[in-house]
């Protein structure tokens, strides 16, 4: 007999987007390039050659878009301000244009009674501030800060969910390490620098917020996925313990502890700097979330030739993979938001994101799209996350990842993520099964599960 589920009363249900994988337009009405511009438009840098150009045309196709969000009975919508559309050089004069767009977008939304969940940085770098070094450049942190303040006077009398960053881990090791995202750097000694200065960015804009009277909620969104030892031997162990202090402590620590995980020493080696101490004052700033994204998990054996973390993932035979390469493991959402709620005190969380890419079939008679898979996955980690709950975590919402199929950054178009299918030809939306599913788990408050 399975129990009656039951989320909080208040549980918060929505879907997540970001700038640059939806909007297109991206030099519109004044708005300056972001580090993806040159990035996608840089040849083998992205799947097929796909660019944010256009994507879902979400700056033109904003209306539909918030109707679709109605249509499936979303409570929330987490989304990203492109900085550029905003500041076209990072610094300086505000383009009204931009911001304008904003304004309307969240004035829409509130009529429609949906919370508007606002995310700072979602990895859209102005190219303006790359050129003066970007995450590399210590001043970057007063720079984001007075971006922040520029939204926060726009937005704050309306928007009450703030969140400063995107998995920072992703704009490191992705952006500044393996040089597979944008600015494309590979190089070991910056990659700690980026990180740290993402992290000081985040204190900065935290310390504006309050010093502003701001009185809504601001946290930080990170990626955590947890790290199992293929074995119990010592190697394996210690694998798995640097892999998580890389991903996940790496960031975390600093916000609520003020200090990074001794691991981290151990991953980077002569590649790890010294920090000053009040860099950590900065960092450790009181907040009111953490956005939890939850993807998959990751099994680690001892490997001396994997760079940083000397530890390889190993593929488990009996699982599910999504189109990302990443396996289903539900239960790994439920350590995860222990592990949080434990290490740092059980904070307030959110799933920020959450989903998979599958291969969804053509649009079937009647505007069908069955996505079977993708309804199993939300089923299993709405169930895991449940079972957090009931082991006393804090949660207060869930965002789908993501409400549109968009640009999977270097994947480009390949992966499909959305709850709604996104025809990039013709720009035709259409709900997917899912998204009919989810409707109902927000009616019933969970209790379809
Ligand atoms: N191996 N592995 N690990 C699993 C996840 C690695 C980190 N990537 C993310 O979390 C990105 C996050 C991003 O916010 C969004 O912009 C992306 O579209 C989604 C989907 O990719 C996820």
């Amino acid at each position: 007999m399975t129990q009656t589920i039951r989320f909080p009363d208040g549980f918060l249900w929505g879907a997540s987007t970001s700038a640059y994988q939806i909007e297109g337009s991206p030099l519109a009405d004044g708005a300056g390039p972001s580090i993806w511009q040159r990035f996608v438009h840089t040849p083998g840098n992205i799947r097929d050659g796909d660019t944010g150009d256009i994507a879902c045309d979400h700056y033109r196709r904003w209306e539909q878009d918030v109707e679709l969000m109605k249509q499936i009975g979303l409570q929330a919508y987490r989304f990203s301000i492109n900085w550029g559309r905003v500041l076209p050089q990072g610094r300086g004069a505000v383009n009204q244009a931009g911001l304008d767009f904003y304004d309307r977008l969240v004035d829409r939304l509130l009529a429609n009674g949906i919370k508007p969940m606002v995310t700072l940085f979602h990895w859209d770098l102005p190219e303006a501030l790359d050129n003066q070094g970007g995450w590399l450049n210590r001043d970057i942190a007063d720079w984001f800060a007075d971006y922040a303040r520029v939204m926060y006077g726009k937005l704050d009398d309306r928007v009450t969910s703030w969140a400063t960053l995107n998995e920072p881990w992703v704009v490191a090791d992705g952006g500044y390490l393996h040089g597979t995202l944008a600015p494309g750097h590979r190089n070991r000694f910056e990659a700690p620098i980026a990180s740290h200065n993402l992290l000081r960015a985040h204190g900065a804009a935290v310390k504006a917020y309050r010093e502003m009277g701001g009185k809504h909620d601001i946290g930080i969104v990170v990626n955590i996925e947890p790290k199992y030892p293929a074995t119990n031997s010592p190697a394996d162990v210690d694998a798995a313990a640097r892999a998580h202090a890389y991903m996940n402590a790496q960031y975390l620590d600093p916000v609520f502890l003020g200090r990074y995980p001794e691991k981290i020493k151990d991953v980077y080696g002569e590649a790890w700097p010294e920090w000053p101490a009040e860099d950590f004052e900065l960092i450790k700033q009181p907040i009111d979330f953490v956005g939890v994204n939850y993807y998959t998990r990751s099994v680690n054996k001892d490997d001396a030739l994997a760079y940083p973390v000397r530890a390889t993932p190993l593929r488990q035979t009996s699982a599910t993979y999504t189109e990302t390469g990443w396996e289903v493991y539900a239960r790994g959402l439920t350590d995860t938001l222990t592990w949080v709620a434990q290490r740092y005190g059980n904070p307030p969380l959110y799933i920020t994101e959450n989903g998979a890419a599958f291969f969804d079939p053509p649009v079937a008679e009647g505007g069908r799209i069955n996505d079977p898979l993708r309804v199993d996955y939300y089923q299993k980690h709405l169930r895991a996350i449940h079972d957090a709950i009931e082991a006393g975590v804090d949660m207060r919402g869930y965002c789908a990842w993501s409400l549109l199929d968009n640009l999977e950054w270097a994947h480009g178009f390949s992966k499909r993520f959305g709850l709604v299918h996104v025809n990039f030809a013709t720009q035709e939306r259409t709900l997917k099964d899912s998204a009919y599913y989810y409707r109902e788990l927000i009616a019933s408050n969970g209790k379809v599960l």
